[in-house]
């Protein structure tokens, strides 16, 4: 069985007749970490959206466990880069409304809720409305939050992009542990090169007009990685130049 699968995918959007996605072929294992890379209007997020069943592909098929997806699915979740938290609800409401969705007790959510809140290491925090936290602390809890309906999958479509410098590399940190510790699959769309490389096991490098996947790099650089390590330097070069390439 292949776990996640992206077939020959074809998108072209209907209102502007818009190709922005061609010949996407795309196979991920379970448990890997992807991260999607490329220029501003590669197509990154729509094929996040296309793997949350948010829109449809115009040709081709994903397939999850052997099976199409047509829609959103619980086992599929997704972090964006605006936290989205409700700011009317505290945290650990905020965190308990998938389960709330999923129709758990009260009782049962606020235990799942917490739990969550314990593995973002925010136990303290519970109470505090949104607008009361830190833009990093506020991404934390939207990771909370979506790790909270259980998925198989997790989708983050540059969930560090609006933090600053010093915040993004110790949430970069606190995802790699929460990853191992879940044993999920992460598919990250990002910019940043070295966050990248620091966080994937595999790079898909894209290109676009139209946006289409042009190289797969490989990430061998033993965890916990060290920027200082020759090899993240090197690998860092070899994407920067795929920027540079694409460019001209
Ligand atoms: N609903 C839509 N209707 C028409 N065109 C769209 C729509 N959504 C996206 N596009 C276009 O499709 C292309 C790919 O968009 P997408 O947002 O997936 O790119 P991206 O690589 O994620 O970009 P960025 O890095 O800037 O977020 C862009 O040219 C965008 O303008």
């Amino acid at each position: 069985m292949e776990y996640l699968k992206l077939n020959n995918i074809k998108k072209t959007f209907s209102k502007n007749k818009f190709t922005a996605l061609e010949n996407v072929n795309l196979t991920i294992n379970e448990s890997e970490f992807i991260c999607l890379l490329g220029p501003s209007g590669c197509g990154k997020s729509t094929i996040l959206r296309m793997i949350a069943g948010l829109e449809s592909p115009t040709s081709g098929t994903i397939m999850y466990k052997d099976k199409p997806i047509t829609g959103a699915k619980k086992e599929i979740g997704m972090v964006f880069q605006n936290y989205s938290l409700m700011p009317w609800l505290n945290v650990l409401e905020n965190i308990a409304l998938g389960p709330k969705f999923s129709g758990k007790s009260k009782n049962e959510r606020m235990k799942i809720a917490k739990e969550y809140l314990e593995l973002i290491n925010m136990s303290d925090f519970g109470n505090v409305y949104p607008y009361e936290l830190s833009g990093g602390m506020q991404q934390r809890v939207a990771i909370a939050r979506a790790l909270a309906n259980k998925p198989d999958v997790l989708l983050m479509d540059e969930p560090f992009g609006a933090l600053d410098a010093y915040t993004r590399i110790v949430l970069q940190k606190e995802l790699l542990r929460i990853w191992e510790k879940q044993k999920i699959t992460i598919i990250f769309v990002t910019h940043s090169v070295d966050e990248a490389v620091y966080l994937a096991d595999k790079v898909y490098f894209m290109k676009s007009k139209p946006g289409k996947i042009y190289k797969e790099i490989p990430i061998t650089i033993p965890r916990e990685r060290e920027r200082n390590d020759p090899l993240f330097g090197e690998l860092t070069t070899k994407l920067l130049d795929l920027f540079e390439e694409n460019n001209n």
